[in-house]
């Protein structure tokens, strides 16, 4: 492969769970190529196969402890950074990646919310102040211009939500708030060590009930109140959520059917199903799957997906495409992944 041609792009926080399935995908993408991959830095200069020896012979990348007195240098030579870290270093980062001149894909909530009181709420510091509105790279819905200079990836959880309810949002019941049921594995949380997902401790339970900050991206996105009730499953990584709606009066099973066919016919990474999914089908890859049922007026859509690909790093990579004009699918269907 003639590296020149491809686009140089950096990965910051590529020794984290997100941050090494960027890598992954990238380093297999056709058109893109990771100069840099950062770390915090806390770490040594190491080759990613230290960290992630399933990469050793595979990917010869060398991480690098980030000081922002390398921002000049990388600057020359990238056009595209990935931001897979905590959400106030991202805030803090993003603004001067710009300023260098850099487009940036930020896959923390740190862009998110656009209610500034929400976001403070949610994260518990002040967003910042940028010149321009940051879009919410929901990729199948967003419309990229290719000149916006940040754009926020969704959350993991919240992809999923939108995903099932974006489709029907036009016919529920008004004020009749949808529940979302969600269960995911234990790579949501990121790579390190804490007690509560330490592999003693995990065992499938509820947390956050209505509290979670994924609530109130998916109200935003969805122009709805709705109840959130996330669970931790004692598996590595996948999402599966089960989501409830009540259908406005009328609303009958044929017309949901087709909107979610109108909607979904052509995005392929999006896959109606006959059957609900199961998380098996979907992890390691960038597939959301959707299975839809109406009971009467009760909708009930079943939703998997992988938290790390399409809830994170191959959604990231997917707007990365539609940014520069490719399809939204390129690169993603065959790399598979790290953890
Ligand atoms: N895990 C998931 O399923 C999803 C995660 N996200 C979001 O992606 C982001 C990353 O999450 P995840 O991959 O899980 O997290 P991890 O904890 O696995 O990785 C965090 C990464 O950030 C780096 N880092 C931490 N602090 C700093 C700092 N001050 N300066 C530079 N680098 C730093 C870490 O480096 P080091 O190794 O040196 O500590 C590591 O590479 C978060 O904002 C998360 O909310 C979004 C969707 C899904
Ligand atoms: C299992 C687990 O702990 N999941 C994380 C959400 C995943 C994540 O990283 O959140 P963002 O998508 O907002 O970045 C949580 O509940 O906080």
């Amino acid at each position: 492969m003639n590296q020149s041609k491809l686009i140089p792009c950096a990965v910051f926080g590529a020794s984290g769970y997100s941050g090494v399935e960027l890598v992954w995908l990238l380093h297999n993408h056709p058109q893109f190529n990771v100069a840099y991959g950062f770390t915090s830095s806390a770490r040594p200069a190491e080759p990613i196969a230290a960290l992630y020896p399933q990469l050793a012979g595979r990917c010869d990348l060398i991480l690098q402890p980030w000081h922002p007195n390398l921002l000049g240098a990388v600057a020359q030579q990238v056009r595209v950074a990935f931001l897979a870290l905590p959400h106030q270093t991202s805030a803090e980062l993003a603004p001067l990646l710009i300023k260098a001149g850099m487009t940036v894909f930020d896959l923390s909530g740190a862009f998110r919310l656009q209610d500034a009181k929400q976001h403070q709420a949610a994260y518990g510091f002040k967003q910042p102040h940028l010149a321009q509105p940051v879009p919410y790279g929901l990729a199948e819905w967003v419309d990229l211009q290719g000149d916006e200079p940040l754009i926020a990836v969704p959350g993991c959880y919240p992809t999923a939500a939108a995903t099932a309810l974006m489709p029907v949002r036009a016919m529920l019941k008004p004020d009749s708030a949808p529940i979302v049921n969600a269960v995911s594995g234990v790579s949501g949380a990121g790579r390190a060590a804490q007690a509560h997902t330490s592999f003693c401790e995990v065992s499938l339970q509820a947390y956050a009930i209505g509290t979670h900050r994924h609530q109130a991206e998916m109200a935003q996105t969805l122009g709805c109140e709705l109840l959130f009730v996330p669970h931790l499953g004692s598996f590595k990584r996948g999402i599966l959520a089960t989501v409830y709606a009540q259908l406005a009066a009328g609303v009958s099973a044929h017309q949901v059917q087709q909107a979610f066919h109108q909607a979904y016919a052509d995005q392929p990474l999006v896959r109606i199903c006959q059957t609900p999914p199961k998380l098996a089908q979907v992890v390691g890859t960038p597939y959301v799957d959707v299975h839809v049922t109406v009971i009467g007026s009760q909708l009930v859509v079943s939703v998997a997906l992988d938290n790390l690909q399409k809830g994170a790093a191959a959604q990231a990579v997917q707007l990365a495409n539609q940014y520069i004009g490719l399809p939204t699918e390129c690169g993603l269907l065959h790399a598979g992944a790290v953890i």
